[in-house]
């Protein structure tokens, strides 16, 4: 088996406390520094990388030279706060070794649930990849109280993952990859390969949580996985201690366990484009808009649509309808209301005539429709 890490473009590297903070004994810079080389390595390959990293509470405790991790949640977000510090501050300093920049992105449940906060986080991160800059996210620790916390950084990483539309999600940790079941308590546990990402077996395999250091144990990485495919990517589990990890991952070489995702990302976003949105307006198409999108599986041209109802904003979801009324497909406007019905049955060409510029040449893009 090839690692799909290989094909991957855009990637989110995930580690967890225990490795990053040498079981809780404070940053293990040498391994941060081996990382920091690697994903340098990955992006001079051409591959954008984000990486999501855990520690500050457990770096936060050993700051404060606390005995071990407590359980009141302002100690937690006291000691989050003095780790991150020290997080960032290492992080920066490895990758400039490598003449990348870094940048800290703390989110929290509320930045990712919330459409306008979500597409803001989504352009900063893609505006960040796009000049080059590693971002280094973990959850907003300070903020998050129990209700509005994402909880753990396995999920966050899958979220990110599905955020900015990653190939796939890679989480490091202190075992080699799944077993049949926690190798701390039964040494004879089967090592797992591959497995089809999403399958209920897998989740009777991880036990709860892991070390004391950690908060989610194999459990959140097999729902993380199960999460990340729902947008198409799969994941890879595998340890940060093992010797190039990374490198060797993009080489092809299959390390750890891979959670395959079934569907592509395509097909994943048109499945999520059809259960998701709120419907904000409707389109009317000709007759020969119908037979050209549900036919031919073209884009939707603005020349094609004869008239607009409702209001929406750039990117919301409209229904596109036939002559007869019959809804025939869903997606997302690449125009406000008001734009659109400044330039429905124009030909593309006349569009930065009309609004004086263009932000895309069709109305509805493929990737972003589904026909029904
Ligand atoms: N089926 C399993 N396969 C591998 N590890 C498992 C399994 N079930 C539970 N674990 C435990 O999960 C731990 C990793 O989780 P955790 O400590 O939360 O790591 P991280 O800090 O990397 O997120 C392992 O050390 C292991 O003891
Ligand atoms: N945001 C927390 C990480 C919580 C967490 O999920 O830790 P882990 O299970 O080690 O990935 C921190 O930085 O301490």
């Amino acid at each position: 088996m090839q690692s799909c890490i290989a094909t991957a473009n855009r990637l989110v590297v995930k580690v967890g406390s225990s490795l990053v903070t040498n079981d809780g004994r404070g940053l293990d810079h040498a391994a941060l520094g081996r990382w920091a080389a690697e994903m340098a390595a990955l992006t001079r390959m051409g591959k954008q990388v984000v990486l999501v990293s855990s520690g500050a509470i457990a770096e936060g405790v050993a700051r404060l030279g606390w005995p071990r991790r407590p359980s009141a949640l302002h100690e937690l977000q006291a000691a989050a706060a003095v780790g991150q510090m020290g997080l960032v501050e290492a992080y920066e300093r490895c990758f400039k070794a490598h003449g990348l920049k870094t940048a800290q992105i703390l989110l929290t449940h509320e930045d990712l649930a919330d459409r306008t906060r979500y597409l803001n986080a989504r352009s900063t991160l893609l505006t960040l990849l796009g000049l080059g800059v590693i971002p280094i996210i973990n959850e907003n620790d300070t903020v998050s109280t129990d209700e509005i916390k994402v909880g753990d950084n396995d999920t966050l990483g899958a979220l990110v993952t599905n955020l900015i539309d990653a190939d796939a999600l890679i989480i490091l940790t202190d075992q080699r990859g799944l077993y049949s079941a926690d190798p701390r308590k039964h040494p004879d546990a089967r090592f797992i390969d591959e497995y089809e990402a999403g399958q209920p077996e897998l989740e009777a395999m991880a036990g709860g949580a892991g070390s004391s250091v950690g908060t989610g144990g194999m459990y959140t990485k097999i729902i993380a996985a199960k999460r990340a495919a729902r947008s198409g990517a799969s994941t890879v589990i595998a340890s940060g201690r093992e010797d190039q990890v990374l490198g060797r991952l993009a080489k092809g070489e299959a390390i750890g366990t891979q959670l395959t995702a079934r569907t592509t990302r395509l097909a994943a976003r048109k499945q999520w484009l059809a259960d998701h949105l709120q419907v904000r307006g409707t389109l009317q198409l000709d007759a020969g808009a119908v037979r050209a999108v549900a036919q031919q599986g073209t884009s939707l041209l603005p020349i094609g649509v004869a008239s607009i109802e409702g209001d929406f904003l750039r990117g919301e979801m409209v229904r596109c309808v036939g002559p007869d009324g019959s809804e025939m497909a869903r997606g997302l406007c690449n125009y406000d209301a008001a734009d659109a019905r400044r330039i429905v049955r124009l030909p593309t060409s006349q569009i930065e005539a009309v609004l004086g510029f263009v932000d895309e040449p069709e109305l509805i893009h493929r990737d972003n429709m589904v026909v029904l």
